[in-house]
């Protein structure tokens, strides 16, 4: 279903011109593409591919992934959703609140992350906006870390009362760095659910911009999707940093009240140039292959990569009989393999292989079942995370010499497999997962202490309670040795004295 004109539409441009970067000119401008062009909504949204070049992106990457102050956002069951933190400059000292999750005020904030911050603000708006002036740059980011393919953002809009997108144009820059997401957008239905019909699908790489402008906030939302099951735990992780005007301030804060108002199209300082593809461009069919631009699509769960981003599917089309999303319809007609496709295949193949072989050999005392029983019962390698089967490897009691050197390989190699090069390690603890890292820390300490009896949980508790009872026997015969000693002591005094 295209998006279909509303009947009331909102204020026409000309009657009231809008703020828009992606109609300035500004980025690589002539690499820009235009995914919404909805004015009877007055919706619009811009990609500017590669905007970063590889090598800042990666920069940036590193910077924020060992500055930020990331906050773990857990879900239901206790996982990990993904991680956040919460930027404000200009005098700001907002907090921010998203669906039942408070993200902000960030505690402390060290000196190098406002830098990053700082830096990359620069370099984002004074090369998609020219003529803006500093001081009307953003005065708000959000950051997301998306660990693997299985963090993710639900369906939501960024409607929240701080930036106004309810009721009045409001624009959101977004940035992305690291690996490849899937980003779709799609209209509001009555009761705030996205309708499946128009969803737009785009494909986020390393460096792109994506800014969604007028109302947007209050005609659409958007959905990070998760990646296909068997890939996801390999995924290569994601930051995005998303910028926002705060216009309506908190009573906390210290701009509460000053007029504070988003930029208006006449700061752009330049008269705005309106895309060729004015009249209806959604929705947005670009990512597709020319060939299947047309043919009908079906909202299936793919049946090659078995992906179903939402209620059980996504946009398919049939080829050969079979019904497949646009990643496998591509690769089924021969197309280009995109590279973090292949390089999460790779990783996947070679580190599975490794924990196969670690299986075969019997002679481990912390066995695979045993690790899988603690982890609710998955059974198959393919299945886990490399953080959480390096975990594993790491568990594994009295591994043999020839084994060690397996684990080492499998090591090394996760460190220098991932697409943005950032370590494993590295990825260990931004994801905060100290506590894990505290109690083995301890259990080292215990294994050093007591090699012939250290054991994780009840064996430790045992180790405790029986050293107790020996330290207790050794000081009660103290105090008997002790007794009789005085005893003796009065009896010869009292002989002496007789
Ligand atoms: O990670 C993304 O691209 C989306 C993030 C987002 O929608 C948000 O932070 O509100
Ligand atoms: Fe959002």
């Amino acid at each position: 279903m295209a998006w279909e004109p509303l009947h009331a539409p909102e204020a026409a441009l000309e009657s009231e011109p809008l703020f828009l970067l992606g109609a300035n000119g500004g980025g690589n401008a002539k690499d820009k593409e235009t995914i919404i062009w909805d004015e009877s909504r007055r919706c619009f949204a811009f990609r500017w591919p590669s905007l970063l070049d590889q090598v800042s992106a990666k920069r940036f990457f590193q910077d924020l992934q060992a500055s930020a102050p990331w906050d773990q956002l857990r879900g239901r069951h206790g996982n990990v959703v993904r991680s956040t933190c919460w930027y404000v400059r200009n005098g700001c000292s907002c907090g921010y609140t998203y669906g039942n999750a408070r993200v902000g005020l960030t505690r402390s904030i060290c000196s190098q992350f406002k830098k990053t911050m700082e830096d990359l603000t620069a370099l984002v708006f004074s090369s998609l906006a020219p003529g803006l002036s500093p001081d009307l740059w953003p005065n708000s980011a959000n950051l997301n870390y998306y660990a693997d393919g299985l963090q993710s953002v639900g369906w939501h809009a960024d409607d929240e009362s701080l930036f106004g997108g309810k009721c009045q144009d409001c624009s959101i820059v977004s940035l992305s760095l690291g690996g490849r997401r899937e980003f779709w957008i799609a209209l509001k239905d009555d009761e705030a659910e996205p309708i499946k019909e128009t969803v737009v699908e785009v494909d986020l790489q390393d460096g792109d911009v994506l800014s969604m402008e007028g109302m947007m906030q209050k005609h659409t939302m958007h959905f990070l999707t998760r990646e296909p099951h068997h890939r996801a735990p390999f995924w290569p992780p994601r930051i995005n940093i998303t910028w926002r005007w705060i216009v309506n301030h908190r009573p906390c804060c210290f701009l509460r009240h000053s007029a504070t108002s988003a930029p208006c199209a006449k700061d752009l300082h330049v008269p705005q140039s309106f895309p060729g593809e004015r009249v209806a461009s959604s929705p947005w069919m670009k990512p597709w292959p020319d060939e299947f631009q047309h043919p009908p699509k079906e909202w299936r769960c793919c049946m090659q990569c078995r992906h179903n981003g939402w209620q059980g599917g996504r946009n398919c089309v049939e080829v050969k009989g079979e019904w497949l999303c646009r990643h496998c319809a591509s690769a089924c007609r021969g197309q280009e393999v995109d590279p973090t496709d292949r390089m999460v295949e790779e990783l996947r193949r070679r580190l599975v292989g490794k924990v196969k072989l670690l299986q075969k050999k019997r002679c481990l005392r912390n066995s695979w079942e045993s690790f899988c029983d603690r982890n609710q019962g998955f059974r198959d390698p393919g299945r886990y995370s490399p953080t959480l089967l390096l975990s594993w490897l790491e568990s594994v009691d009295e591994v043999p010499e020839d084994l060690q050197k397996v684990l080492q390989e499998a090591q090394a190699e996760l460190a220098t497999m991932s697409v943005d090069g950032s370590s494993t390690k590295e990825k260990l603890v931004i994801q905060g997962d100290q506590e894990r890292r505290r109690q083995n820390k301890l259990l080292q300490h215990r294994r050093k202490k007591h090699p012939d009896k250290a054991q994780k949980g009840g064996a430790v508790l045992r180790l405790d309670v029986s050293e107790l009872y020996i330290a207790a026997r050794r000081s009660l015969s103290a105090l008997a040795v002790l007794g009789s000693l005085g005893l003796m002591i009065s009896y010869l005094r009292f002989i002496l004295i007789v």
